[in-house]
């Protein structure tokens, strides 16, 4: 089973999935973007102006590499599987991003979907941890160009979207409450997952 967990910078993904390796210690736990050398390239892109485009081809290339030599494996053996952001993770950025730069992509999310489709492996399940962007951009630092308040703004409403469309695969945690508070949800919320498979 594969479960992932989504959210704005900051909703405390990072924080959750760190916290299940105690309570779910033979599981799988990954990330994306990963440790391999495309998330290396990732990371340069983050922290440079990078072609709204080329970013997205990037993320979507250590995506193509971790569902190789990672998810699709993990999965086959049985296991487990905890990703910190996936898929949904481009959906809502890299659609807004498009958008922003106005890149000649009509349906920025449709498109961005379009291009995982033949390849990708759907989760089981997503964790969202719901905050409002101005929560998340002051949690994240703003250190980044993503950790803006505006950006983050519509980033949410592709969330929003990914969840009006299939509302049975995701669990939404409301992320502005306490650390304790999210863990608890975010602990009941895993359990119930599995306790339903
Ligand atoms: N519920 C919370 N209330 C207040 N602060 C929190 C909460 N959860 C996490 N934090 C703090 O917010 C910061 C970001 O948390 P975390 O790294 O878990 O978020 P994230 O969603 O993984 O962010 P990113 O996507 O930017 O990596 C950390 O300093 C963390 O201690
Ligand atoms: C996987 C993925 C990530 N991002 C963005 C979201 C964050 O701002 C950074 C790094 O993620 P982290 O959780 O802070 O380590 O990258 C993205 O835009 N698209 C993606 O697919």
């Amino acid at each position: 089973m594969l479960i992932t967990f989504e959210g704005l910078d900051g909703s405390g993904k990072t924080t959750a999935w760190e916290a299940l390796h105690d309570v779910y210690p033979d599981a799988t736990f990954t990330r994306e973007p990963t440790d391999s050398w495309y998330g290396d390239a990732v990371r340069r892109s983050i922290g440079d102006e990078a072609d709204p485009l080329a970013e997205l081809f990037l993320f979507t290339a250590d995506h193509a590499d971790h569902l190789s030599r990672v998810v699709r494996p993990a999965l086959a053996e049985g296991e487990l599987v905890f990703s910190d952001r996936y898929v949904d993770s481009r959906y809502a950025y890299q659609a807004a991003s498009l958008a922003d730069a106005d890149a000649g992509i009509d349906r920025p999310l449709e498109y961005v979907r379009g291009v995982h489709q033949a390849f990708t492996r759907a989760p089981d399940a997503t964790v969202y941890l719901d905050v409002d962007p101005e929560t998340a951009a002051g949690r994240a630092g703003a250190t980044n160009k993503f950790e803006r308040a505006s950006f983050l703004a519509d980033v949410r409403s592709n969330y929003e979207r990914l969840i009006d469309a299939e509302p049975g695969r995701f669990v939404r945690v409301d992320a502005s409450r306490s650390p304790e508070r999210v863990l608890e949800s975010v602990e009941r919320a895993v359990a119930g997952l599995l306790d339903g498979r």
